[in-house]
Order: structure tokens, then sequence, then C-alpha cells
């Protein structure tokens, strides 16, 4: 009898692999960086190949690391960054290009026409998107018009597009040799190509884009116990495996917090953040500047929705600090550092570097620091970026509050920035509302494993799962409505000076 159950999680700045037990405790993991190709401004890929390889490599450790095999795991569950644009060739296995990673802001020119020539709103109410760089409809339109011979090699079937859940799954159920090519139902609500009410691809969708359809993989249930076949035994498992859970991370880091019930919600705080709420099986569109997504889709049950937040750029500040301004040697080193002032010393930090996601949605902002005097030191700098994590969360929990009308009692959160104590701390102070953080804070990876369990029948429903949720810890809020209201307006300053920096009108 298998007593676990391993996930892969491909993320933007690494993939792991991790098993856990019924309680839902981490067995053992393995985790290893790719690159961040970053060939010219605003422009981020990854190479297909590598993250392939780092996949069967963190399978394969982590698996020795815990003296398993594959006939110790009843099901595997994989997530992923979402949105990032995956093209290959079915017979050869070779990608046509390099993934263009959800934080590229290429197709700047191809969004803003959109919105110039009125098909903003069929986007908006059909597919839940605003119009914007960051989702994959825009990376396989720019592909299929800059790589030679894709175009034709797309509409005779030989070119498939996958986010990497997609890719990782052809590759581990056997590739050239039968790969199958299927996309679970979140993921492919990250496209713009995807009608929310149905949960298939919409033609007039894939029309405005020029996409043709023959590129694109079926789309499926997060957790079902046939649609995504079996591992290849010539791939990392050795051995046929069945996939039963696939979801896209943050939908996933969703059901790893147990997050069933509509009105819960979780915010993740990694490259990015993410704040998903559950609005159950009601599709509700956002007025505020968030996006209506799909949370999960259990089996042949209705799918449930949620409404999300997506902030580009939090943890990344953090590696920007050490990695191009060289003032930390790693990222646990800004608690350390913020921990030495009392307050951000009038500085404030937007680092819009991809433009502003939710709730601005402004493609033209870049990045700024603002408030300096000669007082300022990089202490003021460290806080301040642990600030603009928090505050650009504070925006989108505003705009879920407008779009809801749920009010925050306690924010849920996970992710490798929740390691920082001060930052969940700030967070804290600057919602005015307690912030949750679970024993196990690898939500991500737990609830793609949840969606594998559930298919196989490991775990019998949501209910066990609940069970196995602990707070690890809490905190309350130290600062009063008078420090919280001023410091939100030196934010929102800050937030106007970043605005119409670069021109991304449509020629
Ligand atoms: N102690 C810390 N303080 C602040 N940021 C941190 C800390 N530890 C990790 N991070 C940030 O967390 C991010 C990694 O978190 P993770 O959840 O693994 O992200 P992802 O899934 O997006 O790859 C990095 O951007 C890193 O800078
Ligand atoms: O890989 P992460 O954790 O940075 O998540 C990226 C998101 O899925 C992008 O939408």
């Amino acid at each position: 009898m298998a007593e676990y159950v391993g996930a892969v999680d491909q993320g933007t700045t690494s993939t792991r692999f991790m098993i856990f037990n019924h309680d839902g405790e981490e067995v053992a993991r393995h985790q290893l960086e790719h690159e961040q190709i970053m060939p010219k401004a605003g422009w981020v890929e990854h190479d297909p190949i590598e993250i392939w390889e780092r996949t069967s490599s963190v399978i394969q450790t982590a698996l020795s690391r815990a003296n398993l095999t594959a006939a110790d795991l009843a099901a595997v569950g994989i997530t992923n960054q979402r949105e990032t644009t995956v093209v290959w060739n079915k017979n050869t296995g070779r990608p046509y290009y390099n993934a263009i990673v959800w934080q590229d802001t290429r197709t700047d020119k191809i969004a803003s026409r959109l919105e110039r020539d009125g098909h903003g709103d069929l986007i908006r109410q059909r597919a839940g998107l605003p119009p914007a760089t960051y989702f994959s409809g825009g990376k396989i339109q720019w592909l299929l018009e800059n790589v030679d011979g894709l175009r034709a090699d797309a509409e005779k079937g030989d070119a498939l597009f996958g986010t990497t859940d997609c890719w990782v799954t052809w590759n581990l159920t056997g590739g050239t040799e039968g790969g199958r090519h299927v996309t679970d139902v979140t993921n492919a609500s990250r496209t713009m190509l995807m009608d929310l009410e149905t949960c298939q691809w919409d033609d007039e969708l894939l029309a405005l884009f020029n996409i043709p359809k023959a590129m694109l993989p079926e789309i499926v249930s997060s957790s079902d116990a046939e649609a995504y076949g079996v591992t290849d035994p010539h791939g990392p498992f050795h051995a046929e495996v069945p996939i039963t859970g696939v979801l896209g991370d943050q939908q996933a880091a969703t059901v790893g917090q147990v997050c069933f019930a509509p009105g819960e919600a979780k915010n993740t705080y990694g490259t990015g953040n993410f704040m998903l709420l559950n609005t159950g099986e009601e599709l509700v569109r956002s007025n505020a500047g968030l996006l209506t997504t799909v949370c999960y889709r259990f089996g042949n049950n209705k799918p449930i929705y949620a409404l999300e937040g997506s902030i580009a750029v939090t943890g990344s500040a953090v590696q920007w600090l050490r990695d191009q301004l060289g003032i930390i040697s790693g990222a646990a080193d800004t608690e350390r550092l913020a921990g030495q002032v009392e307050d951000n010393g009038g500085v404030y930090f937007v680092p819009a570097f991809s433009g502003l996601f939710a709730p601005y949605w402004r493609s033209d902002a870049r990045g700024v620091i603002v408030g300096l005097s000669r007082y300022n030191t990089n202490a003021h700098l460290a806080r301040a970026t642990l600030e603009a994590i928090c505050y650009q969360s504070k925006d989108v929990a505003d705009a879920m509050e407008k779009d809801s009308g749920v009010k925050l009692e306690v924010l849920k959160v996970d992710g490798g920035v929740t390691a920082n104590n001060l930052c969940m701390q700030i967070q804290s102070d600057i919602l005015g509302v307690e912030v949750s953080r679970p024993v196990l804070a690898e939500t991500t990876c737990l609830g793609a494993a949840y969606a594998a369990g559930l298919a196989v029948g490991f775990w019998k429903d949501t209910d066990e799962l609940r069970a196995n949720w602990h707070e690890g810890n809490r905190w309350k809020p130290e600062w009063n409505d008078e420090q919280r209201a001023e410091g939100y307006v030196g934010w929102r300053k800050a937030i106007d000076r970043t605005l119409n920096w670069v021109d991304v009108d449509a020629d």
C-alpha cells in the first residue's frame, strides 16, 4: 500500500519535488534553481529543456533522500508558475524558443492594441482578465509572429503550446513517445483564451490573437484519476505512477491552505504576491482591478472560482537588493537590516519593474525609490522593500473587500517571504488585521499533492484535509489607526510617481 503522495512545483525561480504523508507532513524534498534569461530590458525567459532536466533531477534526488521508490507513491501532483509560455515540436520534443515568462513585458503593444481596438471588454467578460502582458495569449501571438515556420507547424498540429505544467506532464508521460498534451482548467484560465463559464477554449478569443486551435492542449479537471495518464517508466520515476492532480501554483496554495469555503482567502509571498479569495460556484466580476479565475475543479464537480490580486514584484525586489544592488548577501538579511531602524525614514520603494499589476494594471509604470534625504541608509531601503511587499498586498486586500464585501478577519499567508517575521509584523500593522502562517508554509506543493491524492482516494474528502492544517505563528497589529493612515498616504504618493514613465501606446 503506497503511503505517500509526491508533487512537483515548477516555480519561477526554482523547481522542487516534495513527498508528503497522509497527515500532510513533509517527508522529503529537493529543489534546484534555473537560469533567469533577460536578453533585453523587460524580457524574461527560461530554457524549457533546463526546466525539464531540473524537474527530472529533483524527483530522483528527493526519492532517494527519502529512501523511497515510485512504488511508495499513490499518485503525483504537478503545480507550476502560471502563464509562462512554452511552444515545442511534438515530433522532436524541441522548444521553438525559450519559455516567455509571466513577468515579460515584450507584448505591451499587443495588449494596448487590444484595448485601443475595443476588445478589452470582451476579454474581461469572457476570460475574466484585463488585456495585459502577464497572460499567455499575447505571448503565443508574439511567438507565432516572430519564430520562422512556427505558424505553419502550429496549423498542422505539430507545434504544441503549454504552460509549464503541460510541458512537464507531456515529458513525464512519454514526450515524443505518446506524451499527453493536457492542461488543467486553472492554468487554462490564465491564457485570455478560455471562456470562464464553459471552461473551454473560446473561438472568438482565439481569433483575436490569431492562434490556431490545433496547438492548444485539452482542458481537464484539476483532480482526475484518468485525464493525465501515468508517468513513463523510462523517465525519472522509473515506473508508472498516476499523475492525478494539476493546478497553477496560486490555486494550489489556496487548496494547500484549505480555503475550500466561499469567503476564505490566502496570500502567497514568493517572487510575486498572489491573494486569492474563494468565491465558490459564483463567478464574481471585479470592478476594482482584480482577476476572476478558476480556483480549482475536482473531478466532475462544478468549477470553483476565485477573485485574485496578482502582484508582480515582491520577493524578487529582495533578490534585486541582493543581486543588483549588493546591499544584502541573502534574503534573510533584510530582516536584520530593516530591524535596525524604527520606521522607513520617509523612504518608499515601489518595485514596478514589470509595470504595476493588480489593482492598477499600468504597464507604463516603472520602479521608483522616493523620499530620500541624506539621513537615509541601507536599513531604510531594506525596510521600504519589506513595506512595499506589504503595501502592495494592502492595495489588493482593499480591492478584494470592495469587490466581494468580505472583510478580512485574519490573513492566511505562505511562501518564501513569510520566513521573514518582521515582514509579517509589518503586514499586520499595515493591514490592521491578524496574520497567520501555517506550520507548513510550502502550501503550493501540498495543494498539488492534495488534488492528486483526492483523485485516487488517498484522502477521502476536503474535511480530512482541513484537519491537517495547523497554525504555526500569528502576528497582531501594533500600529494605531493614525500611523496606518499616515503611512498609506506616503505609499499612494509614491505610486503616483511611478505612472506614465514608459510609452506603451499601440502603433
Ligand atoms: N527571509 C526572507 N525575507 C525576505 N524575502 C525572502 C526571505 N526568504 C526568501 N525570500 C524571498 O522569497 C522568494 C522565494 O520564495 P518562494 O516561495 O520559493 O518563491 P517562488 O515560488 O516564486 O520561486 C525570493 O524572491 C526571496 O527573495
Ligand atoms: O512561481 P511563482 O511562485 O513566482 O508564481 C508565479 C505565478 O504563478 C504567476 O502568475
